[in-house]
């Protein structure tokens, strides 16, 4: 019998693809077995998405010397064009997906150990359950956004607050857009996965048990077993040629630097640039700013952009013993790694706060999309990670260069809460290593996650075996 295989179906992405191969690799490095993986990709919807799975795809493939991990394109289908918002976009197009993922289950010489499914992809249950193989729901956010989830319908709200498990009241304004309209299509198809997700034989999120305590007990009765296995990083050895940006820093001194960095999707309009300026300017900090312009017409991802057009007249030159302004992607890792850096105003991308707390770095929110909001309340209000800034949600996220100066000055400083959450943070820092290591909580998250699916796999062995004997 062909070994047993775990089948990934992921959708694309920079926070989903690779931090769920990644979680999943962790199942091959702790199996005393020879477990394999096989990805079931699909075709992005855009050039740019197609463009970076190929890419990752390309690399996986030439680091697995032993082996361990197929790839497999699903067929090319037509893809809807009437959708507007992205989430439903992925969900409808997760489900016109679904027979070519059963004939490719149905189809593997592997015994199949378990399938791994994205949170958008909930319809694949339905294969699960036809061919009783057990299902695990990766979850690419964090814990408070699962239970957020599962309360979707439970209505629990007082006076502009919403209870969510294991959490301090949340603000209305701090939920993710699509759930604050219920009527919203987004909001059907999350309240849709929320409910599939009980289906699942297991949750897989992102997340240690030290990083969420409060919240991954109180949902932990009201939900399939939760495997918090991370953080899942995806760190490279560093780079025989440093980067540009990390040279830079290499000259400024110990924790004196603050990163601004936004995510894969982050950009922002010439004015709130020329603000966002101002108030680094004014706040006397050393800075690097990965600052990248806005995406093309029918494009998400932003474009390198044109610094000389949108920053302030003499900006560069008036800060350049201070500050590095990146006009493109730059190694967010590498860079938090950095002794120099100091400080990080981060968009609220869950794998970027991983990021930041891997390496001790105290945060600024500065939440654009998607459940970044919700991240930015419990990294202030329950991690307590992070120093507060305000910003105005209705008009496109807009933070005050005033409002600016003073968080930053309040995260690099010695104020007594810039120094109460920058202790948090290293204190986060050595709770997520220690959840990594060998009987570390997230380690021994991995080895159950294993036990039981070797489990199904003993008692599918002897179903096929007693058949045989018939
Ligand atoms: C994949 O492309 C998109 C994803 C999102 C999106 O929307 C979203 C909405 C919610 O109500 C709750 C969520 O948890 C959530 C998450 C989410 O994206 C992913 O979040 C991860 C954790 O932070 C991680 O950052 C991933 O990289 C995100 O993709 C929204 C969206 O457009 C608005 C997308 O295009
Ligand atoms: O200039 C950049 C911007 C982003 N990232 C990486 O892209 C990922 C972003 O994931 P996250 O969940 O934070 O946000 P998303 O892009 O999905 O909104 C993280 O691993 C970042 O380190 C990076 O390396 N350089």
């Amino acid at each position: 019998m062909a070994n047993p295989t775990f089948v990934l179906r992921p959708i694309w992405g920079t926070g989903h693809l690779m931090p769920m191969l990644q979680a999943c690799r962790r199942l091959l490095c702790q199996s005393s077995s020879n477990l394999s993986l096989t990805v079931l990709i699909m075709r992005p919807p855009t050039s740019e998405a197609e463009a970076e799975v190929a890419d990752l795809v390309h690399r996986e493939k030439e680091a697995d010397i032993h082996g361990m991990i197929h790839f497999h394109n699903l067929p090319t289908i037509e893809y809807p064009s009437n959708l507007l918002e992205m989430d439903d976009y992925i969900s409808e197009l997760v489900q016109l997906y679904v027979p070519h993922v059963r004939a490719a289950i149905a189809t593997l010489a592997a015994p199949v150990a378990g399938v791994v499914i994205d949170f958008f992809c909930t319809a694949v249950l339905d294969i699960c359950h036809d061919l009783a193989i057990p299902s695990y729901v990766y979850f690419a956010a964090n814990a408070s956004t699962f239970a957020l989830l599962l309360h979707l319908e439970s209505d629990k709200e007082m006076e502009g607050m919403v209870d969510v498990p294991g959490l301090p009241p949340v603000p209305r304004s701090s939920l993710p857009l699509p759930l604050q309209d219920k009527t919203s299509m987004s909001y059907k198809w999350f309240v849709y996965h929320s409910r599939r997700y009980m289906e699942a034989n297991g949750i897989i999120i992102n997340t240690a048990a030290e990083l969420e305590p409060a919240v991954l007990a109180a949902i932990a009765d009201h939900a399939p077993t939760i495997y918090p296995i991370g953080p899942v990083l995806s760190l490279k050895p560093p780079a025989e040629e440093p980067h540009e940006c990390v040279r830079w820093l290499d000259s400024q001194p110990p924790a004196s630097v603050v990163l601004l960095c936004f995510g894969s999707m982050g950009s922002f309009s010439a004015p709130q640039v020329s603000e966002m300026a101002r108030g680094l300017e004014r706040s006397g900090q050393r800075f690097l700013w990965v600052l990248r312009g806005p995406p093309a017409a029918g494009e998400v991802h932003p474009t390198e952009a044109n610094l000389e057009e949108l920053l302030p007249e003499g900006f560069l030159e008036r800060t350049k013993r201070k500050g590095l302004v990146w006009p493109r992607m730059a190694p967010q890792k590498e860079i938090l790694a950095h002794p120099a850096v100091g400080g990080f105003v981060t968009h609220c991308g869950w794998n970027s706060v991983l990021e930041s707390l891997w390496f001790g770095v105290p945060m600024a929110p500065w939440p654009l999309y998607a459940e970044q909001h919700f991240n930015a309340f419990t990294l202030v209000s329950d991690l307590g990670v992070a120093v507060a800034m305000k910003m105005d949600r209705e008009r496109d996220n807009w933070v005050d260069s005033r409002e600016l100066e003073r968080a930053v000055n309040c995260l690099m400083g010695s104020s007594d809460v810039g120094m109460k959450v920058r202790k948090k943070a290293i204190a986060m820092k050595d709770a997520c290593r220690k959840a990594l290591e060998k009987g570390g909580s997230s380690y021994s998250a991995v080895q159950s996650l294993y036990a039981r699916a070797a489990g199904h796999q003993i008692e599918t062995q002897v179903i096929v075996e007693e058949a045989g004997q018939i």
